[in-house]
């Protein structure tokens, strides 16, 4: 295996970097992938370039998936409805196209960094070879692997707007539908940080079975269940797909369809582990993913915050003692200040992976860079997705104080902690739950139907022009 002491088997390092709980799917799945006589792969926690990507597999003679490269691989794993199979592919293709890295799956699947040898193509590297006056050559394959991927990417684009459509219909016709209480049937979104235990939340709040599992991303659709509320009221509750730290804002909009569930609902429940050491982390990583989404400040200010898992906390404090010692375990860490600043820090017969992207391995770019660099963090292509074609966008910009409001409001809640403390496997806080989303609801209402008459009295009013005294003086003279 791998010598190189900044990296480690997969294994070891999704375990520290996913947290406890999540290193299980990434073993099963890639031992699965092993067992099917497949490769074995390199996991880098750091967002690697595609040029950095290539000189590391050829350095090690095995497939390297970076951060993006390992979700991506979850997503495809986990995907296995329609929609999310076409938004998962699209998230791969936008991955694909940054790093112009070419995967030769045996089954022509999509798999990054697994199930077949990945080739980048660049303009120098490949083709020219510097031979003279050839040294077009590289770049015109370089151009049509760019035009397949545009041309795959269109079609899939189009696909998903089609699921929007059909989504936006739906939700649309629950907006028609009356309950029994003469209110239009309200949905309400929980999301969270992968793994934190929203699924499970959803099926013990719903009396049903939600597909709950403890490994990354088990959830990819949103799924609907409705619960009648203690008023009476009946709501739908929205499962939806977990968030992680530093996801690509572009592959966040590649699950834009299913993430309008997310923006178009009338209340969110924030779901974190409570267990989870880094809490806070988890918190602001999915408030800022609903910034990034275009949910509105009003509507993540009257979010619900949940501390579930309540019943780990009631353990012994072993939970977070096996945590705090897992982590010192974790001595080969790759840090991603390491892959920026150099390789000082290594240690001995340590190399940086910033090294790797130099010297002997080195397939630059040249011109082609600016065109070609990498732009997964660019918001380039962030101006189209913005643009939902579900009807009414206007409330879905960004607020542009969110930002700050973040930042206080993580402050704020982390002092005053959750509004209510839950375990979905115990039942512990579920009937407050769901008192809280009646009360949330009600008082939502109540505002509503405030503006809604100060707004009807300000434009339905009929019109009169102001009665002056020469008016009331002609009134008595005739
Ligand atoms: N002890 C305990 N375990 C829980 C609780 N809620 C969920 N779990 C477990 O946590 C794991 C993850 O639960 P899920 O419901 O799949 O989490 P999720 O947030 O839907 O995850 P994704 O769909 O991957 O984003 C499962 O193994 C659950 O059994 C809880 O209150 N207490
Ligand atoms: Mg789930």
């Amino acid at each position: 295996m791998v010598q190189n002491p900044l990296v480690r088997s997969h294994r070891a390092r999704a375990d520290t970097y996913f947290g406890p709980g999540t290193v299980d799917m990434v073993k099963i799945h890639l031992n699965e992938a092993e067992t099917k006589g497949e490769v074995d792969a390199v996991f880098v926690n750091a967002i690697l370039s595609g040029i950095q990507l290539r000189n590391l597999e050829r350095r090690w003679g095995k497939p390297v998936l970076d951060r993006v490269g390992l979700i991506i691989e979850i997503f495809n794993a986990h995907a296995f409805t329609k929609e999310a199979k076409l938004q998962a592919e699209l998230a791969a293709l936008m991955y694909k196209k940054t790093r112009l890295v070419r995967v030769c799956g045996p089954d022509g699947r999509y798999a990054f960094g697994v199930g077949g040898e990945a080739e980048v193509v660049s303009a120098r590297g490949r083709g020219s070879g510097g031979r003279g006056f050839l040294s077009g050559a590289g770049e015109s394959e370089l151009h049509l692997q760019r035009r397949r991927i545009l041309e795959r990417r269109r079609v899939l684009e189009s696909q998903i707007e089609e699921v929007q459509r059909t989504r936006a219909s739906q939700r649309a016709g629950r907006k028609r539908h009356k309950d029994s209480h003469e209110c239009s049937l309200t949905t309400v979104a929980v999301v969270g940080y992968t793994n934190a235990g929203k699924s499970t939340l959803v099926g013990a709040l719903s009396d049903t079975d939600l597909y709950s599992d403890d490994r990354l991303f088990a959830t990819l659709d949103p799924r609907l269940r409705s619960v009648i509320l203690p008023s009476g009221r009946k709501v739908l509750l929205s499962d939806t797909v977990g968030f992680i730290s530093d996801l690509p804002v572009q592959l966040v909009r590649a699950f834009h369809a299913t993430l309008e569930e997310v923006i178009e609902a009338d209340l969110l429940v924030h779901v974190l582990d409570s267990s989870a050491p880094n809490l806070d982390e988890h918190r602001s990583s999915v408030l800022q993913v609903l910034e990034q989404i275009g949910v509105s400040g009003e509507k993540l200010e009257n979010m619900i915050e949940v501390w579930n898992k309540i019943d780990l906390q009631e353990d012994d404090g072993s939970h977070f003692d096996a945590a705090d010692g897992h982590e010192a375990t974790c001595t080969e860490v790759i840090d991603e200040d390491i892959i920026s600043y150099g390789g000082d820090d290594c240690g001995e017969g340590g190399e940086s992976i910033a090294d790797l992207s130099e010297g002997e391995f080195e397939e630059t770019i040249g011109s082609e860079e600016d065109e070609y660099s990498d732009t997964w963090l660019s918001q380039e292509d962030g101006i189209k997705w913005g643009s939902s074609i579900c009807g009414d966008t206007s409330n879905n910009e960004p607020n542009a104080s969110l930002g700050e409001w973040r930042t206080r409001n993580v402050s704020d809640s982390a002092q005053a902690g959750p509004h209510v403390k839950t375990s979905a496997v115990t039942g512990v806080g579920l009937q407050e739950l769901l008192e809280l989303i009646d009360e949330k609801l009600e008082l939502q209402n109540n505002r509503l139907k405030r503006e809604n008459v100060v707004e009807r009295s300000i434009f339905h009013s009929k019109w009169r022009p102001p009665r002056t005294e020469e008016d009331a003086s002609v009134a008595v003279e005739q």
